[in-house]
C-alpha cells in the first residue's frame, strides 16, 4: 500500500464519442501528502479537470485509478469534497440550510442535532459569513457565494479538498482577500487540498507543491514545482521575495515552451492535423 495520502497512479482517459475517440489523459502519476496543498496548473483544455473529476469520482478513468487514504476511487464520496469556480448553492435555501444540508448528510453518525447546528456555525463564521446567515445565494454576491460553497466544502471535513478554480470568476479584489482567507483556514486546519488554477500568483501564493501538466491530447505532467517559500505568506512582501518571482517564472516558462510548441504543431500540421484533441479511434 503507498504511503501516501492520495496517489494518482498511471491514470488514462480517453472519451469516445461514436468512431471518434480523445485521448485527453495518458499516464498521469501523482501522490500527494497528508495537508499538502497542491496545485495544478496548465493551458486551457489540457485536462486538469478531467484529472480532478477523476479524483472526485465523477469520472472514471480509462486505465489506472485514484487511491486516498489506502481505498481505491470508485464513486464520489463525502471524503471529497468540490468546489467549483461557479457556485453550486441551492438557491432555494437560504446561506444556513445550504451548509446544514451537506452537514445533515455527512455528519449525522459523528454530531447530535446540536452540535450539527453549532458546526455549521463554525463554518461559516470561518469563512466570513455569520452576518448573513438567511440570506439566499440570489440575496449575496458572487465572493459571498463561494465563501458559503467553501464553507459547505470544509464543514464535510473531506480527506482532501478538490478545487476547481475557486476563484476564478471573482474580481481580482475579492479573489485576492479570498485567497487570504484560504491560507488563513489552511494555517488552521492543514487540510489535503488539490486546486485547479490558471493563475500563476495564485498558485505559488497557495501551494506546496504546484503540478504543471503538459497540453493534450494525452496530457500528462510535465513538472513538479516546490514552492519553499515559508508561511505565513504575504502577497505584498513576496511581491520583492527573488524565489517568489523565480517560480513565477519556472511557471511562465513551462507554459510559454508548451504554447510554442503547440503553434508549431498548428503551423506544420497537415489539415488532417489540425485537431490536435480529436483522433480517430
Ligand atoms: N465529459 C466529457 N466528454 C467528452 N469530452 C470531454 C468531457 N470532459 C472533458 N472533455 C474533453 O477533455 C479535454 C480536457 O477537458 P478539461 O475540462 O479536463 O480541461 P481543462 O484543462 O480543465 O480546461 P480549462 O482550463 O479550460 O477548464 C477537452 O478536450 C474536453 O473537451
Amino acid at each position: 500500500m503507498s504511503k501516501h495520502y492520495l496517489t494518482i497512479e498511471n491514470v488514462g482517459k480517453t472519451f469516445s464519442s461514436g468512431p471518434v475517440s480523445n485521448e485527453v489523459l495518458d499516464n498521469v502519476n501523482l501522490t500527494v501528502d497528508r495537508g499538502e496543498y497542491l496545485s495544478i496548473i496548465g493551458h486551457s483544455g489540457c485536462g486538469k479537470s478531467t484529472v480532478l473529476n477523476i479524483v472526485a469520482g465523477l469520472l472514471e478513468a480509462t486505465s489506472g485509478g485514484v487511491i486516498l487514504d489506502g481505498k481505491e476511487v470508485n464513486s464520489p464520496g463525502p471524503d471529497r469534497s468540490l468546489v467549483f469556480q461557479n457556485h453550486s448553492l441551492l438557491p432555494w435555501l437560504t446561506v444556513y440550510e445550504n451548509v446544514a444540508l451537506a452537514v445533515e448528510k455527512t455528519q449525522k453518525r459523528t454530531r447530535n442535532k446540536a452540535e450539527r447546528h453549532e458546526w455549521v456555525l463554525k463554518n461559516l463564521e470561518m469563512v466570513g459569513m455569520s452576518h448573513a446567515l438567511h440570506q439566499r445565494p440570489a440575496e449575496i454576491s458572487g465572493g459571498m457565494k463561494q465563501r458559503v460553497g467553501i464553507a459547505r466544502a470544509l464543514a464535510m471535513e473531506p480527506k482532501v479538498l478538490l478545487l476547481d478554480e475557486p476563484f476564478g470568476a471573482l474580481d481580482a479584489l475579492t479573489r485576492a482577500h479570498l485567497q487570504d482567507e484560504v491560507m488563513r483556514i489552511q494555517a488552521e486546519l492543514n487540510n489535503t487540498v488539490l486546486m485547479i488554477t490558471h493563475d500563476v500568483d495564485e498558485a505559488v501564493l497557495l501551494s506546496d507543491r504546484i503540478v504543471m501538466m503538459t497540453n493534450g491530447p494525452s496530457a500528462t505532467i510535465g513538472e513538479i514545482l516546490d514552492v519553499d517559500l515559508p508561511r505565513p505568506r504575504d502577497r505584498i512582501e513576496l511581491a520583492d521575495n527573488p524565489d517568489y518571482n523565480r517560480y513565477r517564472r519556472e511557471i511562465l516558462r513551462f507554459l510559454h515552451e508548451k504554447q510554442k510548441k503547440v503553434e508549431s504543431f498548428r503551423e506544420h500540421a497537415t489539415p488532417t492535423q489540425q485537431e490536435p484533441t480529436a483522433k480517430r479511434a
